[in-house]
């Protein structure tokens, strides 16, 4: 026999800590099945729109999780291993719930949102890549997907995607999540940001951007919009516009004197009912002006 080393010893603790993590790995997806029988006994909330399934996912929480455990994070292992392993779990417990599966917009020449997608829903997620973001958000309609993932908006997009979200169902798929959520790491492609759409309510978390689609039935400059939500309670921080009569093929040659859909995004938690959203349609005057939730999202975390 020979003697036990030091390493041995550590290498013991290591294991008691192994089966510690273990045990409490498993102990949670009880506690997440039990969740999820909770959550199944909700009435339409849950329900995806015109699909009929149940979403089980709750990015507004996931975030809340995430903030709550990098406050209290200490030490020398990394903050960002810390998100990514969380990331992973999350989202195979959600899969205990229900099923789950994620459409992303990754042409053969831009996988970047690939890879974000991957880092934010895990490994074993079924994922699909398609090649234009309107079929990625088709895919949550018909519900052969939970979620899409989209580039985030553009100012010089000519046929936004997010013109597909525009409408007062409150039950339709919406922005839920900004990704990534924790930092890029080691992800593939240009420096874009995603967003993530899902038919669940966009929900507070006490750090969270907002957006609103604005439309808009004549003249109306984007310096005016900015100054009415100002006066509403609804700081913008940034604008996304689409002329539905299209730039160079407006019947009037003037692409700016034609109706106009806005993509406001505000520094703010707005749900639905917002009493502001109300005053911002009534403050237009003469002009007529539509204003929808188009979801949000919690703000990333910053892990220097
Ligand atoms: O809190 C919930 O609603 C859960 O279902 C639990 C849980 C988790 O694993 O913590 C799983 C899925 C949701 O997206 C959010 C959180």
């Amino acid at each position: 026999m020979t003697a036990r080393t030091p390493l041995d010893d550590l290498r013991r603790e290591i294991d008691q800590i192994d089966d510690a993590i273990h045990d409490l790995l498993m102990r949670r997806a009880a506690v997440v099945e039990r969740i999820g029988t909770v959550k199944g006994t909700l009435p339409a909330a849950v329900q995806a729109a015109g699909t009929g399934h149940a979403v089980f996912l709750r990015p507004a929480r996931e975030a809340t999780i995430l903030r709550r455990l990098m406050a209290r994070h200490s030490g020398s292992f990394p903050a960002q291993a810390v998100v990514r392993i969380w990331r992973e779990m999350i989202t195979a417990f959600t899969r205990l719930q229900g099923p789950f599966a994620v459409a992303v917009y990754a042409p053969e020449d831009r996988r970047g949102f690939w890879d974000v997608a991957r880092d934010h829903f895990g490994s074993f997620v079924p994922m699909t890549a398609v090649n234009t973001p309107a079929a990625a958000l088709r895919a949550v309609s018909d519900g052969t997907a939970t979620v899409a993932v989209v580039p985030y908006p553009a100012d010089d997009d000519s046929d936004p995607w997010w013109r597909f979200l525009v409408s007062s169902d409150v039950s339709r798929p919406q922005v839920v999540a900004r990704l990534p959520f924790g930092g890029r790491g080691n992800g593939r492609g240009e420096n874009r940001d995603a967003l993530a759409i899902a038919a669940v309510p966009h929900e507070p978390t006490g750090d969270d951007r907002s957006l609103l689609s604005i439309e808009i039935g004549g003249d109306f400059s984007r310096g005016r919009l900015k100054d009415m939500l100002e006066s509403c309670g609804l700081p913008p921080v940034s604008f996304c516009t689409w002329h539905p009569a299209g730039h160079a093929t407006s019947p009037s040659g003037s692409a700016h004197g034609g109706p106009s859909v806005h993509l406001v995004e505000i520094a703010d938690f707005v749900g639905h009912g917002d009493p502001r959203l109300a005053a911002l349609a009534e403050r237009s005057g003469e002009i007529p002006l539509r204003v929808n939730l188009v979801g949000g999202y919690a703000v990333p975390l910053h892990l220097g």
